[in-house]
């Protein structure tokens, strides 16, 4: 297989086009706060209510604690009843991928899976310094099996520079000059801050809280807000203990999704032809094709019955994508039922079960804390340096995943860190006996 960059300009639109703005400009969606390891049930929409409405000092409030939600420290767990009591409400609705891997597979018979996978906390464990996110060999080899076998795209917020990778849609690429002046003001005013990391995404500043005494959030949150007060066209999201600024164009992870699914069915000469996209130093970062269009469809296939998305993610930025998967759901289970019997849409349209029976995607949240989510299913995700360790000695942890995969693969135990790994190798595993005729 050939390693290659890929730049690629729309003739039609004359926009110059990149994945790797994929993640970027989600609309902001602060988590709640929660006891660690608590299952959030305050829902986003109320919390986003309450964050428009308050003042300067609870809105850094509301970031800090969402930036915690979306990374929980686990430093003072609430009492064990109360997370094995949440982690179990939370686990029926977003049961383990692994142990509903048959069912994922029946839904999407008939159709054409592609994969979307998002890179840090999914493909690479979360690492205090950014530049070390690296993913195993192991993923590596898994990443690029499944891409042999499924049209599969790395969807992430990282910059081009920081990893070779298909150009394929910009649209923010007049916010440049902009972004680069706050970058170096976000540097200047975090420089006294020990631990603080301004990384420039070219399309989004994220600055990175991880390394920052806890105490002091709060404080580097204001000097943030106070260097974007100054930036109307730029906005504030919330990651994993990382406040990101971007554009206020409308472009998240979920338009990405959409474009990509659009794209699948463009002419060839859209594409390139079999490629893996990878880095200099071998580090997978950046969209990602392998023989995507065997079997193509002339038409796009994001409002076709042809394609399956498997979208596996674990950060706030990746719940617009699996808002785009209900969505995509929604609106079937809508016109199917509205014909018939229009009294039922509505219940239907609130119960998973029968949303997923629907087969037009999974959305699937790689954590391994409960938290609020769009997606239907869950993986464990891959060892975070500084928590893994206490988390892992909770029974909690225990009740909520070993049951799932010891039902699934018998006595091949499979640890948590590996889980998306083995999942991306059932896929495959699953695709070539198929091609055998089993
Ligand atoms: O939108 P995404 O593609 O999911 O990017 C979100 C952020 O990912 C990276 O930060 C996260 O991973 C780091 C390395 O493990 C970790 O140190 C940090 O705490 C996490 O938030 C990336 O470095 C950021 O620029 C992205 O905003």
């Amino acid at each position: 297989m050939t390693n290659q960059n890929v730049v690629i300009s729309d003739a039609n639109s004359g926009i110059g086009m990149t994945i790797k703005v994929a993640s970027l400009f989600s609309p902001p969606a602060p988590k709640p706060t929660a006891a660690p390891g608590k299952y959030i049930t305050i829902s986003r929409r109320q919390f986003l209510k309450k964050l428009e409405t308050c003042g300067g000092g609870a809105r850094i409030n509301a970031w800090v604690d969402s930036m915690r939600a979306s990374s929980p420290t686990h430093k003072s767990p609430a009492s064990l009843a109360e997370i094995e009591d949440s982690n179990h409400s939370w686990i029926l609705h977003h049961p383990s991928a692994l142990g509903m891997f048959e069912e994922i597979i029946n839904a999407s018979q008939g159709k054409q899976i592609v994969v979307f996978l998002d890179y840090d906390g999914t493909l690479s464990p979360i690492v205090d310094d950014p530049d070390r996110a690296f993913m195993t060999n192991e993923m590596r080899d898994a990443v690029r099996d499944v891409a042999k076998f499924f049209p599969t795209a790395i969807v992430s917020g990282r910059c081009r520079a920081k990893g070779n990778q298909a150009v394929l849609f910009q649209p923010a690429k007049d916010f440049l000059p902009m972004m680069d002046e706050v970058y170096k003001v976000l540097l200047e005013k975090t420089k006294s801050t020990p631990g603080a990391k301004v990384e420039n995404n070219k399309f989004c500043l994220s600055v990175h809280f991880r390394c920052v005494d806890e105490k002091i959030w709060t404080d580097l949150a204001e000097q943030v807000r106070l260097v974007l007060k100054e930036y109307p066209k730029l906005r504030l999201t919330q990651g994993r203990k990382v406040l990101e600024i971007r554009p206020t164009i409308k472009w998240d992870k979920g338009k990405a999704l959409e474009f990509l699914l659009e794209s699948l069915g463009k002419p060839p000469k859209f594409f390139p032809t079999p490629t893996v996209v990878n880095s200099a130093n071998d580090r997978f970062v950046g969209v990602l094709y392998s023989n995507p269009f065997s079997g193509f469809c002339p038409l796009g296939y994001a409002n076709s019955n042809d394609v399956f998305p498997v979208y596996i993610g674990d950060d706030r930025t990746d719940e617009d994508a699996f808002k785009v998967l209900l969505l995509v759901l929604l609106t079937c289970l809508d016109k199917l039922l509205s014909s018939r019997m229009p009294f039922l849409t509505h219940i239907c349209m609130t119960n998973h079960q029968v949303l997923r029976k629907r087969g037009q995607g999974s959305g699937i949240l790689v954590s391994k804390v409960p938290k609020e989510t769009d997606a239907s299913y869950s993986l464990q995700e891959p060892r975070e340096a500084s928590t893994s360790i206490c988390y892992f000695a909770c029974p909690s942890h225990h009740l909520l995943y070993s049951s799932d995969i010891l039902r699934m693969v018998g006595d091949r135990f499979v640890h948590f860190e590996f889980q998306v790994m083995y999942f991306l190798q059932r896929l495959v595993e699953w695709k070539q006996l198929k091609l055998r005729g089993h």
